[in-house]
């Protein structure tokens, strides 16, 4: 099962493993924010300052949240966003979604990517069982379908009688494996997944890779953001590395969030000369090549933020 463009799912057969799912072309994302830096306001030409001042505002500052990034992602991969605070990482799986327009660059997918947590379209108020209903239903599952999986959705998210009880009234780690239980239930062929997987006990853990696994083998693909390299090193085939918006690091997921976590290591440790040996080293060995963009994707695929280059 597949979800097709419109978010509907569709029969069709699954297409080949190694196929392009996702194609991100040189994606660049842009903020400009208020700083209360004194710094920034002297920056300022002299007429701005006395304006700003006078009219009480803040002068704004570039923050750049992606420089360019460019990958294609296959079905059969699980691929793991890693890098530090603010690295870009949930902008990047923003772009992804749809949900963010990057400033230049475009992203195609194959279908519409599932995000995980914003397309679930879950109702504090109702118990459990009932936003499963709900929520299988937004992701385009029919209602014998919803009924087929139900048994397959609870299992997964393993929280017991506290299913019959309103969401709200969850701890934030039994509404994410709610979530993730029924995004995996939806079998969606793109799915973006963000933190959610960091909160289970070792059972949860077990019973997701499971689920993950399934979804590798329907030739999905699984994107993961997750601050503990060590969720990635464990569930991903590949793994890309962001550091101040730039990708610096393409590769096996294993090998690269294994060096990831022994850079982060030392710089925790202060030993910042050889963080930045590493780091060095680090970005030639994982240095993401070009990706071939060709041949294109199939003609079917969405074409999504499709925006000439700045
Ligand atoms: N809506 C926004 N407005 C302004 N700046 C933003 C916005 N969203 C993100 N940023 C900035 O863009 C950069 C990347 O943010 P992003 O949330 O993608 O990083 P991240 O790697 O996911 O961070 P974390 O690991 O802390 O969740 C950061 O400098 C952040 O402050």
């Amino acid at each position: 099962m597949a979800l097709s463009t419109e978010g509907s799912v569709s029969t069709a057969q699954a297409p080949a493993r190694g196929s392009a799912t996702v194609v991100a072309r040189n994606i660049k994302v842009r903020y400009r924010v208020a700083s209360t830096d004194a710094a920034d306001m002297r920056s300022l030409p002299f007429a701005r300052r006395v304006l700003l001042r006078a009219i009480g505002q803040r002068p704004k500052v570039t923050v750049d949240a992606l420089r360019g990034v460019s990958f294609v992602a296959r079905s059969g991969e699980s691929i793991g966003i890693l890098g530090r605070n603010g690295s870009g990482k949930s902008t990047l799986l923003r772009v992804i979604a749809g949900l963010e327009t990057p400033r230049s660059g475009s992203v195609q997918a194959r279908s519409n990517p599932v995000l995980l947590g914003v397309n679930a379209a879950l109702v504090p108020d109702l118990p459990g069982e009932r936003n499963v209903r709900l929520g299988c239903l937004a992701m385009g599952l029919s209602k014998r379908e919803t009924e087929e999986v139900l048994p397959d959705v609870l299992e997964l998210a393993g929280i017991g009688k506290a299913i019959y009880r309103p969401m709200k009234t969850y701890s934030s780690g039994m509404a994410s494996r709610l979530r993730f239980a029924i995004a995996a239930a939806a079998r969606p062929d793109i799915l973006l997944i963000d933190e959610a997987l960091s909160t289970g006990d070792a059972a949860f853990k077990e019973r997701s890779e499971r689920a993950m696994t399934k979804l590798r083998e329907n030739a999905g693909t699984v994107f993961i953001v997750n601050h503990a390299a060590q969720v990635i090193e464990e569930l991903c085939s590949r793994a890309l590395w962001l550091m101040d918006g730039e990708l610096i690091g393409d590769g096996p997921g294993p090998e690269i969030a294994h060096d990831y976590r022994w850079w982060s290591w030392n710089i925790a440790k202060e030993e910042h000369s050889k963080a930045d040996d590493l780091l060095a080293e680090y970005r030639e060995k994982w240095s993401p090549t070009p990706p071939d963009f060709q041949p294109p994707l199939p003609r079917a695929v969405t074409l999504r933020h499709a925006h000439t280059q700045l």
